[in-house]
Formats: C-alpha cells, sequence, structure tokens
C-alpha cells in the first residue's frame, strides 16, 4: 500500500497508469491536466496530513480538490496504489474507505455509509464505509454502501448497487434500459410536423398572454426577437408570473 511507497514513486506511479488506461491521452504531459490524477495526487497529500494529525490541513487540501476536480475524497479514507480516477466528476469516497491497488473508477462512484441513522448506532471508530480489493472497476454512477467488502477483481457495472460483500471477480450489473423498435408512423408524429400550441404563437388563448411584441395571433417566424427581460415584464403584468 501506499504508506510503504515514497510518496514521489506513487505519484508517479499514478501518472503512469492514467497514461495507461485513458486512451484519450497521447503523452504523459497531457496526463498532467487529467481530472482523475489531480484528486488522486491531492489525496496523497492530505491523507498524508491527515495522518500526522493535521486534520484542518487535511481538509483544506481535500475541499480545494473538490473545487477542482468534482472528487470528493475524505482524508481518512486510504487509497491503494496505483487508482485510476477518470473523469472524477461526483465520486465520493468516505472516510473509513479502503480501496485496493489498481482499482479503476468511474464517474459519480460512491463509496459511502448508509447513513447516520444506522451509523450512529456503531461502536467509536466502527468503519462505515467499503472496502474494495485489488484490480476492482467501479462503473459509472456504481454505488457501494456499508462497510462491506468487494472482492479482488470484481466489477460494480455502472448504475449497481452494492450494499453487501461480493466474492473475487464478482460481476454486478444494474438493469439495462428497455430498447424497442421504432413506433409505428401514426403512434408518434415526426419532428416538426402538426399544429404549434396557441401559447407557442402567441395566440390569444384562455388565460395565456402573448409572448411577443407582435400582434396577438401572429405566426412564430413574424415576431420580433423578445428580450428576456420584456418577456419577464409581460409575464407579470398579465399575472402569470
Ligand atoms: C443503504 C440503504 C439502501 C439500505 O436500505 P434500508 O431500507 O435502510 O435497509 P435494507 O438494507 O434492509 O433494505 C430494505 C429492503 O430494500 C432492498 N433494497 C435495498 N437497496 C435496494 C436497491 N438499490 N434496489 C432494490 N432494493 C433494494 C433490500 O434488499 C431490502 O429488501 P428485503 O427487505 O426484501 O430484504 C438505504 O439506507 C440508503 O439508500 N441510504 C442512503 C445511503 C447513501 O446515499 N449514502 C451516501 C453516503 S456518501
Ligand atoms: C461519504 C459518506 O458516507 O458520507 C456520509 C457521512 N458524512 C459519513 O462520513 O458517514
Amino acid at each position: 500500500m501506499t504508506e510503504e511507497n515514497g510518496l514521489l514513486r506513487t505519484l508517479a506511479e499514478d501518472l503512469s497508469v492514467v497514461v495507461a488506461r485513458d486512451p484519450s491521452l497521447t503523452s504523459r504531459r497531457e496526463a498532467l491536466g487529467h481530472t482523475g490524477l489531480s484528486a488522486v495526487w491531492a489525496h496523497r497529500v492530505s491523507h498524508r496530513l491527515y495522518g500526522r494529525g493535521m486534520r484542518t490541513a487535511a481538509r483544506t487540501v481535500a475541499r480545494i480538490s473538490r473545487r477542482r476536480t468534482g472528487v470528493e475524497i475524505h482524508p481518512g479514507a486510504v487509497l491503494g496504489r496505483r487508482v485510476f480516477i477518470d473523469h472524477g466528476a461526483s465520486v465520493v469516497i468516505g472516510q473509513t474507505a479502503v480501496v485496493g491497488d489498481d482499482v479503476t473508477i468511474y464517474q459519480q462512484v460512491t463509496l459511502g455509509a448508509v447513513g447516520w441513522w444506522a451509523d450512529n448506532h456503531r461502536p467509536p471508530g466502527a468503519r462505515r464505509h467499503p472496502v474494495v480489493g485489488d484490480g476492482v472497476i467501479l462503473g459509472a454512477n456504481a454505488t457501494v454502501l456499508g462497510p462491506v467488502t468487494i472482492g479482488d477483481r470484481a466489477l460494480v457495472g455502472a448504475m449497481a448497487t452494492v450494499t453487501e460483500d461480493l466474492p473475487p471477480g464478482a460481476r454486478v450489473y444494474a438493469a439495462r434500459s428497455v430498447v424497442r423498435p421504432a413506433p409505428g408512423p401514426r403512434a408518434v408524429p415526426p419532428l416538426g410536423a402538426g399544429p404549434v400550441p396557441a401559447a407557442r404563437t402567441g395566440a390569444a388563448g384562455p388565460g395565456v398572454p402573448p409572448v411577443s411584441g407582435g400582434p396577438a395571433g401572429a405566426a412564430a417566424g413574424d415576431r420580433p426577437p423578445l428580450s428576456v427581460s420584456d418577456a419577464v415584464r409581460e409575464l407579470a403584468s398579465a399575472g402569470s408570473w
């Protein structure tokens, strides 16, 4: 794990793994601008500060990182070597989470607790967050909740939710969206066909004020452009706001 490795060596490995696992990158130089890499690097620093009891400084680094990357990793969380966070947006990793080596984490992954109403009954210092084994892949929006253990090389698919232990190599898939063939021609009119509702053409209808400066009932294309402030004023004076 990271603590046994020199910090610089760990940071260099983090850089290499981003180049190796993000096909959109062509060089180490380009990888320096990778959002997930910034988040992992910041955590390497904040976790060390946290381990030395400098909680405020650790929190500050984590907060700056969150603002810049969208990744929120509690300084207490333990990240293994070569953890790869791709894209990063909205990733949340809780305080007592442990993430193994060579784990891949896509956007919107949560390694979270089940909630205070359960966690406040745990003994002090008890784990609330998952332990993720080596080589695990967590797909976009995967959510793992509670002090569960995800076995090595398991895959938690995009959108899947896990609240129980997973054995090594397990695969968890969320339900797929339903795909249907195109509906018959009469079921849904083609885009652009059919009448435009009066409220959007400016035609006076019951309780619907015209929204253009042109004459009521004029076709939408005939109206002069309406500024936002004019539209707000018209709606307010018609009592529709
Ligand atoms: C973790 C959580 C799902 C547990 O649900 P719960 O109702 O408290 O407790 P249980 O685990 O007993 O679940 C109740 C039932 O819902 C089912 N269930 C739980 N999650 C489910 C899911 N995602 N989909 C379908 N069913 C689910 C369970 O299987 C159980 O069914 P059963 O009674 O037939 O066995 C819920 O507390 C939760 O969503 N908490 C918020 C966690 C969160 O957002 N954390 C973020 C922190 S960063
Ligand atoms: C990430 C997460 O679990 O947040 C919930 C709460 N802040 C806690 O640390 O338990």
